[in-house]
């Protein structure tokens, strides 16, 4: 039995687990070649936007003001810099709970929209618990997985995680995402809804490893931490040198202010 649940997981090629799929009734595939890697733009596009975006960010955490103020400064950031805004909304779906919408500007075509936050598991790592009844555990193509909850243990892990990671003063990730208002705004893709058989997707998901040259300073906004403490030396010899595991959310064509984030959770890798 065990053996057959193993063979299952391993050609298991959805980008969320088992259990949304069992919740979510259009299961539209996405399909993606064999052999293709499932990038839209290029690594260097994505470090280049990041960097860009993030260094935008810098300042306005200083001093005592409050969250929610930082956030509209760091959304108007978002707007100056990428030239848009994200947000989370009430989805336009019935009973689609919350969304993610274009709130201003215009999104073109191969543009990092969004991250989706959350812990980091390497195959292997325990994650049996949070996983229960968790809609928010996001698949890579390599088998690595992203635990994206805000809520209840997920929560807990994330924040013992980024505690664990500090370097001295420096935090070496954000754990501003689990509330209301992110430090970095990109960081809400876990609430992107599925698309449906009338609504196309509209972002698709790509996997990006923050090299060891990402700015130190700039690592503050970074929503993913290793669930796994002092991972580094494995992960690095199988992925090179590499910080941490990150997911972005390319638009697949340009989007338009009001309209809501939409993507495939049945990619499938053939
Ligand atoms: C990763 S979460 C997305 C955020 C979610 N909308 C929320 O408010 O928490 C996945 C869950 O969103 C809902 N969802 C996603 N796509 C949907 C769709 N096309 N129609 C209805 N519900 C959807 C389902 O409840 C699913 O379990």
């Amino acid at each position: 039995m065990w053996k057959y649940v193993l063979r299952k997981w391993k050609k298991y090629r959805y980008r969320f687990v088992p259990w949304i799929a069992l919740h979510l009734k259009d299961r539209t595939v996405r399909s993606i070649p064999k052999g293709g890697k499932d990038k839209l733009v290029s690594d260097g596009e994505i470090k280049r936007t990041l960097i860009e975006f993030f260094t935008s960010l810098e300042g306005h955490t200083a001093g005592t003001r409050r969250q929610d103020v930082i956030y509209m400064d760091n959304l108007q950031a978002m707007w100056k810099t990428l030239g848009f805004k994200v947000e989370r909304q009430t989805s336009s779906l019935s009973s689609g709970g919350t969304g993610v919408f274009v709130t201003d500007g215009h999104v073109p075509k191969h543009t990092v929209v969004s991250m989706y936050p959350g812990a980091v598991y390497l195959p292997g790592d325990p994650l049996l618990i949070q996983s229960l009844g968790n809609p928010f555990i996001f698949r890579c193509i390599d088998g690595v997985l992203l635990d994206g909850n805000d809520k209840k243990l997920s929560k807990f892990v994330f924040r013992s995680c980024s505690g664990r990671d500090r370097v001295g003063p420096y935090p070496v990730c954000d754990n501003s995402w689990l509330t209301p208002y992110p430090l970095n705004p990109l960081a809400v893709g876990q609430y992107v809804n599925n698309r449906s058989h009338d609504i196309s997707a509209n972002v698709a998901y790509q996997e990006f490893d923050i090299p060891e040259d990402f700015p130190f300073h700039l690592r503050q906004y970074i929503p993913n931490v290793f669930y796994r403490p002092s991972v580094h030396d494995e992960y690095m010899d199988t992925l090179g040198k590499r910080l941490v595991r990150v997911v972005v959310l390319v638009s697949v064509r340009p989007i338009q202010t009001g309209e809501e984030l939409f993507s495939s959770y049945f990619t499938v890798i053939n």
